[in-house]
């Protein structure tokens, strides 16, 4: 189960891909090659027919409940790949057992995504709330491990939305993190206010490209540019498709002239980012580091996330052979996290079994529990909740 304290599935040998099926790990399209790697997701800016049709796929396949996978799902189509991809990948829910025995002995540090992960995705970025139901279960969390919420978002916003200041932020991909002023009561290094802006001299280009980027997008239906603080992001979620390109070639054209910036995309939106060599892999690095964990073989990190750019911190984890890498997902995804949350069979079957343990007394080292809960929303609004017992 374990590799040197990384937490993966035994199974994974056992994976029984049917001979005619279309090969795995299709989803994110399109990619350069079939291999395990996860697609870099740094696009390319360049034009042409086959490159147009690319983009579209692309831009398509951010959001996993497209028309075309939405309607291959209803039709059966996905079954088989979807089955062998949980061989791969199984329910955190249905592996709890193997988390808890992981975590004997070992400081978990918890690391939590906030869109799609502890909120929905809903068309409005602004109305991406939390509910008091998972923040009352990161409250828990965080009184018993360092916690950290580590977004795309720029951290004064994810803040607004997740209200806990007793955690630990990585705002704007990780490039702007912040710790708690008192530090963490569970961490080796006791030191507070951790602060961290390894992108800071992009302020001013960031400032600027944001508004050439409303300037350029206002004529486009649907499009919002989302001012990050160190990275930009424009959606299209509620952009008719027909306008996609259109928008895409505004945003290429405005970044042509910033040859220091990067264009990656999330779930329907571009982001907009410094080529610094800095993520949410990084990040999750830096936080250990200021936690007092850097070279320990005795700290379990637990990262939860649903989005392309949280593969970066799954793949850290997976370099440093510790700790548990979570999707959440409902879809088929290339991915380098180890086990996985879906929704919605997994919410009404799984959730009742962990929540036994919730109320069960149990004696021995910490345990965390993942609960998995559903919204109404079609498109991957996956909830989950974490809850921990003490010894
Ligand atoms: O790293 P994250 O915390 O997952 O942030 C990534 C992006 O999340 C937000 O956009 C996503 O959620 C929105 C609200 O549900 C949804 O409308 C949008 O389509 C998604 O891409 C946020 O608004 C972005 O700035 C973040 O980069």
């Amino acid at each position: 189960m374990t590799k040197q304290g990384m937490v993966v599935p035994v199974p994974e040998a056992a994976v029984a891909v049917p001979p005619n099926s279309a090969p795995l790990f299709q989803y994110p399209p399109p990619r350069a090659a079939p291999g395990v790697a996860v697609r870099k997701k740094c696009l390319q800016m360049g034009a042409g027919a086959g490159r147009i049709g690319g983009w579209v796929e692309s831009m398509r396949a951010s959001s996993p409940t497209h028309a075309k996978a939405a309607a291959a799902l209803a039709a059966g189509v996905e079954e088989e790949r979807y089955a062998a991809w949980m061989v791969k990948h199984p329910s955190a829910l249905a592996m709890f057992d193997q988390l808890v025995a992981a975590s004997k002995g070992k400081q978990i540090v918890v690391f939590l995504d906030y869109d799609g992960t502890l909120s929905p995705i809903v068309d409005d970025p602004d109305a991406a709330y939390m509910s008091d139901t998972m923040r009352r279960a990161v409250r828990s969390v965080a009184k018993h491990f360092p916690t950290a919420i580590v977004s795309g978002r720029c951290r004064d916003k994810v803040f607004e939305f997740v209200k806990l200041a007793e955690l630990y932020y990585a705002g704007s991909h990780g490039m702007d993190i912040k710790g708690p002023a008192k530090g963490s009561r569970h961490t080796k290094a006791k030191g507070g206010g951790v602060l961290f802006q390894p992108a800071s001299q992009f302020l001013p280009m960031i400032e600027q490209v944001h508004d050439s980027l409303v300037e350029k997008t206002k004529c486009i239906p649907g499009a919002k540019v989302e001012n990050n603080k160190f990275c930009v992001s424009v959606h299209f979620r509620c952009v008719d498709e027909k306008s996609w390109i259109t928008l895409a070639d505004m945003v290429k054209s405005v970044l042509k002239d910033y040859p220091k910036l990067k264009l990656t995309q999330g779930r329907m939106v571009f982001e907009v980012r410094p080529t610094i060599k800095w993520d949410k892999g990084k990040a999750l690095e830096f936080l250990l580091e200021s936690l007092g964990y850097a070279d320990c073989t005795d700290v379990l990190p637990v990262y939860i996330g649903d989005d392309r750019t949280d593969e970066d911190a799954f793949k850290v984890l997976r370099k440093r052979g510790q700790g548990v890498g979570i999707l959440v997902s409902k879809h088929p995804k290339d991915t380098c996290a180890s086990y996985s949350l879906q929704e919605p069979a997994e919410a009404s079957d799984g959730v009742p079994a962990a929540a036994c343990r919730v109320g069960a007394p149990l004696q021995g080292p910490p345990q965390v529990v993942i609960q998995s809960t559903t919204t109404d929303d079609d498109r991957a609004g996956i909830n989950y909740t974490l809850y921990m017992l003490n010894i």
